[in-house]
């Protein structure tokens, strides 16, 4: 079936891991099972089909560069996996529109360079999928990036917390265009926002009363020192919020017992994420029973390989010519889906999808 042409807009830090990963595991048995990805095979699309053709940042210390060298460029601070050999792609100077908060405006230099036509370089470089991976509160410029999918008919894996594949304007848009969206905002591989809607929905099943909760989110990236601005985090805390609520329907916590976002910047936890998560409840005879643990987890790399599954799902779409939210990727791999479902009947709705058993 040939290879997924990826183009990236945000060359940060889960694009170096996203790079990295596809170098790493470019020689896996089909038949293996490798961390962080479903399937090395996933469908007619092995790991090593993924092939970049094209990248978009704005941050003038990665435009111009090689992709394999922006990886490693500006506040990039993740952590190695690999070397990646030259890939031959320019990173090209993408539109800003709100891509840039306070916090990245005092940190990065933008390129003095002119915008490149996107849709245009979509086209030409035949791109099936583009990848979203703006910062946080991108809003706009998500939205933009959406609508040169749309008109260049490439498929759309929106990473962050905009919400478009959960708008019916936006659905609609993408359905009427036939082009395949997965989306919204990564859910990654065992991150505060699985173990934490596992852990609420085990509170629900074994009959304890989940009465409040909370997770405080900390890391030393970008992502982290740009959401300080709290303007910028106000989708991120709904989809984060929503992603552990969605798997205790029969239970309104009231939204004063309910806590999670992302809480502070710690400069040198670099690319790691610390997330400290509690659950308060009632077992039997109303007694209290507590949870609390703290994952600690390198950020980047714990949503790349979801986003490798992703990318292969929507170039699956793709290829059968289906257009608008793909409803099993994206409630599988992401946050904030269309519509929420259980993890493992999210799992098997993509196997299924995978073996042409359902539509979408
Ligand atoms: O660990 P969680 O809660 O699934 O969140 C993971 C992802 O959340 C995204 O919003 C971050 O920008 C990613 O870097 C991160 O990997």
């Amino acid at each position: 079936m040939g290879s997924v042409r990826v183009a990236i807009v945000g060359v940060g830090n889960c694009a170096a891991s996203l790079v990295q990963g596809v170098e790493y595991y470019k020689d896996a048995d089909p038949a293996a099972k490798v961390p962080g990805l479903m399937h090395v095979q996933f469908g007619d699309y092995h790991v090593s089909d993924i092939e970049f053709v094209a990248a978009f940042d704005v941050d003038a210390k990665k435009v111009g560069l090689d992709l394999a060298d922006a990886i490693g460029a500006s506040e990039n601070n993740t952590i190695k996996i690999c070397d990646v050999p030259n890939s031959g792609v320019q990173v090209q100077r993408g539109h800003t529109h709100d891509g840039l908060g306070k916090y990245y405006r005092q940190t990065i230099e933008e390129s003095a360079e002119a915008p490149v036509d996107i849709v245009q370089i979509l086209k030409d470089k035949q791109v099936d999928v583009l990848v979203c991976y703006l910062p946080v509160g991108s809003e706009a410029a998500a939205k933009y990036y959406a609508q040169c999918a749309i008109d260049a008919k490439v498929a759309f894996v929106n990473a962050l917390p905009v919400f478009i594949a959960g708008t019916k304007e936006w659905a609609d848009k993408f359905t009427e265009a036939g082009v395949p969206i997965v989306g919204d905002d990564i859910k990654s591989q065992v991150g505060a926002t699985i173990t934490h809607r596992v852990m609420a929905k085990l509170f629900e099943d074994r009959g304890v009363v989940l009465d409040r909760t909370m997770q405080l989110n900390v890391g030393g990236n970008m992502d982290f020192k740009n959401m300080l601005e709290r303007e910028r985090l106000e989708s991120k805390k709904i989809s984060k919020t929503q992603a552990v609520t969605s798997q205790i329907p029969d239970r309104d916590l009231g939204a004063d017992n309910v806590h999670i976002g992302p809480s502070d910047y710690v400069a040198w936890l670099d690319d790691r994420k610390w997330a400290y998560v509690r659950l308060e409840g009632r077992a039997f005879g109303d007694v209290p029973l507590n949870l609390e643990y703290k994952l600690e987890v390198w950020d980047s790399p714990n949503s790349a390989g979801v986003i490798i599954d992703a990318l292969r799902a929507a170039k699956i779409a793709k290829d059968r010519g289906i257009g608008g939210p793909i409803l099993s990727a994206s409630s599988y791999f992401m946050k904030s889906p269309p519509v929420q479902y259980f993890d493992d009947e999210a799992r098997a709705n993509v196997e299924k999808f995978i073996a042409g058993e359902v539509e979408r």
